[in-house]
């Protein structure tokens, strides 16, 4: 293995002085491809690195040859199936009847399914691509293989993260032939089976972050529960109760209670499993059996399923640091509010019968009245503008003792 993986994947033979792929040595074995596009393309320029000999078949090679590397050979699709034994069907499903005028030339050639179906054909057909072009040409052996791997990838150079090509065919000396041009070219080559597996195949690249559906629901769904939940608590319930509203903690204050606890209840899911599993193992008194279904899948969706914990905690402790910030200014204001109004607060006197008739007319504490003159000019004015500055003051108080409250 070591020596294969000390193999340079562009043969020194193949790079001219200015860089550019050279002429193909005569002796690289040869592999047919038909179509030009994008695939094709990248296809030709990974297989002539990796030393292979290569022919492509176009409907019109004179409009294509130009996009080729110069070490490929162009030409029509009947020259280029000649002589090859394994040949690339890089063409979409609905042109693979064009072919059937070629049957003849490609009988007991390998043929390599790459082909990838959207959606909507995935579902429409009962049938793998492969198996409909091995149905198509039954003479040849068809191997499913290289449509995990996208044209970029393929002209790149694999990734560790996507090395992988999932292989199957229903001859297996085929399947090893292609298993190695997979290696040869830098990829890693897995048995899928038999050509009945290319469906599988065929649907590995329409699932998009697989494993993740279910936990992203389920976390979704916790965050739905546990923020209807915290509203009903902390807004619809002093709301109904005292008449106070609190609809402004709905976007932060509501969200940041309910993040904890999801993060919370998707962590002990994390670990409820495993203690299952223990506790069923502990049953049998074998761990030699297989999981039933339900708590096999939960188990595979650990992983996901604590990232997203992690993330709302995350999520939690930010708007946890953020949130204070707005709060402190908040709570300087009133603060200050405060100061300004509690001494004349502490001075107000409601008005007694004492006081005469008008109420207005009494006399409020010195040290309130520093400015005003007792006794002085229109002192029941004075009076009467003072006291009616405490009512206002007392009842701003209260409300800034409420905003206080909720700082
Ligand atoms: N692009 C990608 O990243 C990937 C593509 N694939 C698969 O590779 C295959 C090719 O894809 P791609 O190269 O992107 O597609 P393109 O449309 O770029 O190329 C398709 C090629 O098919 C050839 N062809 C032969 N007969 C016909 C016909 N009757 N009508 C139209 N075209 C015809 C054409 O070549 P010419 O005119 O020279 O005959 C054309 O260049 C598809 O099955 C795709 O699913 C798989 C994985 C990734
Ligand atoms: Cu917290």
């Amino acid at each position: 293995m070591s020596g294969e993986m000390d193999k340079p994947l562009i043969s020194r033979r193949l790079v001219d002085s200015d860089g550019s792929l050279a002429e193909t040595p005569s002796e690289g074995p040869k592999v047919g491809i038909l179509g030009s596009g994008d695939f094709a393309r990248s296809l030709v320029t990974r297989l002539v690195g990796s030393g292979f000999s290569v022919v492509v078949g176009s409907r019109n090679p004179k409009r294509t040859a130009g996009l080729f590397p110069s070490a490929a050979q162009v030409t029509f699709q009947a020259e280029a199936v000649d002589s090859p034994d394994v040949i690339f069907v890089a063409m979409f499903r609905e042109h693979y009847s064009s072919l059937c005028g070629l049957s003849d030339q490609l009988a007991g050639k390998i043929l390599v399914d790459v082909s990838n179906p959207t959606e909507q054909e995935h579902l429409r057909h009962r049938e793998s691509n492969a198996e409909y072009l091995a149905s198509l040409f039954p003479t040849c052996t068809v191997v499913k293989a290289f449509n995990v791997i996208s044209a970029w990838t393929l002209q790149s150079g694999p990734r560790d993260g996507n090395r992988q090509v999932p292989i199957c065919s229903d001859h297996p000396d085929a399947k090893r032939a292609v298993s190695e041009m997979v290696q040869a070219m830098g990829f890693m080559p897995v048995d899928m089976g038999a050509l009945v597996s290319a469906r599988e195949v065929e649907a590995m690249p329409l699932r998009l972050l697989p494993g993740w559906k279910v936990p992203a629901l389920l976390a979704l769904g916790l965050f739905i529960f546990f923020y209807v939940y915290n509203f009903v608590r902390d807004v619809l319930q002093p709301y109904v109760r005292d008449g106070k509203s609190k609809f402004y903690k709905l976007p932060v204050s509501v969200v940041n209670t309910t993040l904890p606890c999801v993060a919370y209840v998707l962590l002990s899911l994390v670990y409820l499993p495993g203690v299952l599993a223990a506790a069923l193992q502990l049953r049998r008194g074998t761990k030699y059996r297989r999981f039933p279904d339900w708590l096999d899948h939960w188990l595979q969706h650990r992983k996901q399923i604590g990232l997203l914990s992690f993330f709302c905690a995350a999520l939690h402790a930010l708007y946890s640091f953020c949130l204070p910030l707005s709060r402190v200014n908040r709570y300087e204001v009133v603060n200050l509010a405060i100061k300004q109004v509690r001494p004349a607060r502490a001075a107000y006197q409601p008005p007694s019968a004492a006081s005469g008739p008008a109420g207005a007319l009494r006399r409020p504490p010195p040290d309130v009245l520093k400015t005003g003159e007792p006794g002085g000019a229109m002192p029941g004015l004075v009076d009467a503008a003072q006291g009616w500055g405490q009512e206002t003051d007392a009842r701003q108080l209260r409300v800034f003792e409420a905003l206080q409250e909720e700082c």
